[in-house]
């Protein structure tokens, strides 16, 4: 069985029985959103995290999605990156292209990953300059509101303190307006055309409660109910990760 539905205004909440009916829901959500963002300005930017995320993504190398996806029109970033060597097993980079770029055409200018050669503050640095270049010539649009850069997709994860990409509870980060770091910051996520968390296992379901629950002023830094982009907001769960919803059926 499959739900989904609408949640308070903390987005679409869809719930699935299975990793595998969640990993099909995911890849077809992406496939979709690829589609209308090409057709709408020739490219679709998309941002990735690390964690399980990655192997959720993996239906899309496989049949349909692999033949039917312009893999030639994306452009892949990073949400949240470690500053490590691209090599080093925490690197969030090896492990999008091990599980997914380099099973699909990706255009390899089109991957814009962190220089590993650098100190974690000039590697910021260029990051933010790279994406602004890309804001200057459109493949990644800009915020109606801002000079943010509007990612037609940010993928996150969440942990079970309720931290997404690298923000984290009560972190003076969680305030930041202006920088846009190696880990986007909330300005950058909440200027994205769609956002979706992709949340799984019991260990993250009070999280997920506290995050999309009206649960009063009681956890104003929790860095995943922070998340309010101007955009599109979709939750992938599977039903430990919804458990404790207050309405897990609601919609
Ligand atoms: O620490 C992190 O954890 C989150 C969630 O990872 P998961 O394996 O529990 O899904 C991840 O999204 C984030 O990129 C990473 O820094």
């Amino acid at each position: 069985m499959s739900l989904s539905g609408a949640h308070n205004d903390r987005g679409e909440v869809k719930v699935r029985d299975s990793l595998d009916d969640l990993s099909t829901e995911l890849a077809d959500y992406i496939a979709e959103l690829s589609e209308a963002s090409v057709k709408e300005r020739g490219v679709f930017a998309i941002a990735l995290s690390g964690g399980s995320l990655v192997s959720l993504m993996g239906k899309l190398c496989e049949a349909p999605y692999n033949k039917t996806v312009d893999w030639s029109k994306w452009y892949i970033f990073w949400a949240d990156e470690r500053v490590v060597a691209k090599n080093h097993t925490d690197s969030n980079y090896k492990l999008a292209k091990d599980g997914l770029l380099s099973k699909v055409p990706i255009v390899p200018s089109h991957v814009n990953s962190i220089n590993d050669s650098v100190s974690a503050e000039e590697a910021a640095d260029e990051y933010e300059f790279a994406i602004r270049q890309l804001v200057k010539t459109r493949v990644v649009s800009v915020s109606d509101n801002s000079d943010c850069p509007k990612f037609d997709l940010i993928l996150l994860g969440m942990g079970p303190d309720g931290h997404v990409a690298s923000l984290f509870p009560n972190h003076s980060v969680l305030n930041e307006k202006d920088e846009w770091r190696i880990t986007f910051t909330l300005p950058v996520i909440n200027s994205a055309s769609n956002v979706a968390v992709v949340v799984t296992g019991d260990s993250k379901a009070e999280a997920v409660h506290l995050a999309i629950d009206d649960v009063g002023p009681d956890c104003p830094s929790l860095p995943a109910r922070m998340v309010r982009p101007n955009g599109k907001l979709v939750w992938f769960l599977d039903k430990p990760a919804a458990s404790k919803l207050d309405h897990p059926h609601q919609g």
